[in-house]
């Protein structure tokens, strides 16, 4: 789905349908719960299901200093969002005008006369316009005055808390990816660029792509199983996240062995998930103790990774 990026580009048939303002980063269940409302208001209208998203969040402007990496990039959240069934994303391109509106203004500006909502969806917890004035019941007054409809959805909970983008951070930044993936309306996802290491993996039989400006939050160090794509090609594979304490080696790097290929893979822009996380990333006393638990790892790790790709119906190294 493309991403909309300027509001004037946005095409007729994208307004007047059901509307959800939010980061939604990540994408995760309680997201997918209010997008399930979503679509069915936009059933009713007769219109498109839109989410207005922020690129880069808010906080990157009005707080840098206390801002978390995201845990996606927009057009990752869009594919998945278009996965849930939304028909177009709006990400502004978020600037101190946009925040420095408020909440009847960002409401005529935005819900009004870019979107010409019908239907709002939120959350209990959404604010809007500068300084987070607007709530949920200024928002019904709101909608209320324009004859939309306002739904808020109930979060989902998770051992007493609801699910946010926030406690998924928590859980990727622990290294805690399976229940990140429970969490989550897919695998947790990054994307980097693949780059020259110090040219070692080869010679141990473990070829490894090494993933370059990753520019979302990375899991824990550690060693992973996990899925590689390169465009609509996808492969298991064993991840280490972090340094190569064996060889002295102590620079932080994302490294990916592909299972079932030795394709040149320089320079080529790859998206890993992360599926399960399988030990902690430690120092052997030789190459050939690391390689024999390489073998291990792999072993485990293309079982893992084949059993999910089987579950998206896939060909494991075709399109
Ligand atoms: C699945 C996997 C697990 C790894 N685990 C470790 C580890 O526990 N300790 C370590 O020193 N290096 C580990 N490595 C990293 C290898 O040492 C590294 O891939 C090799 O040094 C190649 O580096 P290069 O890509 O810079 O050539 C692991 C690599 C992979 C693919
Ligand atoms: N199965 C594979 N998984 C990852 N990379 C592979 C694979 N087969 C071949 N390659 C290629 O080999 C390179 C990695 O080899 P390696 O010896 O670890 O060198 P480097 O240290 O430069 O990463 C990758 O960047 C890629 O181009």
């Amino acid at each position: 789905m493309p991403v909309i990026r300027h509001v004037h580009d946005l095409p007729p048939i994208a307004r007047g349908g059901a509307v959800s303002i939010g980061n939604f980063d990540g994408v995760h269940r309680g997201h997918a719960q209010l997008i399930e409302q979503l679509r069915r208001r936009a059933t009713e209208v007769g219109g498109p299901a839109v989410v207005f998203t922020f690129d880069p969040h808010p906080a990157r402007l009005l707080r840098p200093e206390a801002c978390p990496s995201p845990l996606t990039w927009t057009e990752r959240k869009a594919e998945l969002l278009a996965d849930l069934g939304i028909d177009w994303v709006v990400a502004y391109p978020t600037d101190m005008g946009l925040l420095s509106l408020g909440p009847r203004e960002f409401f005529d500006r935005v819900i009004v006369e870019v979107l010409a909502a019908r239907a709002i969806v939120e959350g209990p917890n959404f604010f809007f316009g500068k300084n987070r004035a607007g709530n949920v019941e200024t928002l019904a007054e709101f909608a209320d005055s324009e004859g939309m409809t306002l739904d808020i959805v109930e979060p989902i909970e998770i051992d007493g808390a609801m699910i946010s983008s926030s406690r998924v951070r928590d859980l990727v930044g622990l290294g805690r990816v399976g229940q990140a993936r429970e969490w989550l309306t897919a695998p947790y996802r990054i994307r980097g660029l693949v780059t020259h290491g110090a040219g070692r993996g080869t010679d141990l039989g473990f070829p490894t792509a090494n993933l370059d400006g990753v520019d979302t939050l990375l899991p824990a160090h550690g060693v992973y199983a996990g899925a590689a794509w390169l465009g609509n090609r996808s492969w298991p594979a064993a991840l280490n996240l972090g340094p190569n304490p064996t060889f002295g080696d102590l620079a932080t790097k994302v490294e990916v062995h592909l299972i079932g290929t030795d394709e040149q893979l320089y320079g080529q822009i790859m998206e890993v998930d992360f599926l399960e996380r399988l030990r902690d990333t430690r120092a052997f006393d030789s190459a050939e103790s690391l390689t024999k638990q390489l073998k291990a790892d792999v072993a485990v790790a293309n079982q893992v990774a084949t059993d999910y790709l089987l579950s998206l119906g896939r060909t494991v190294g075709r399109t």
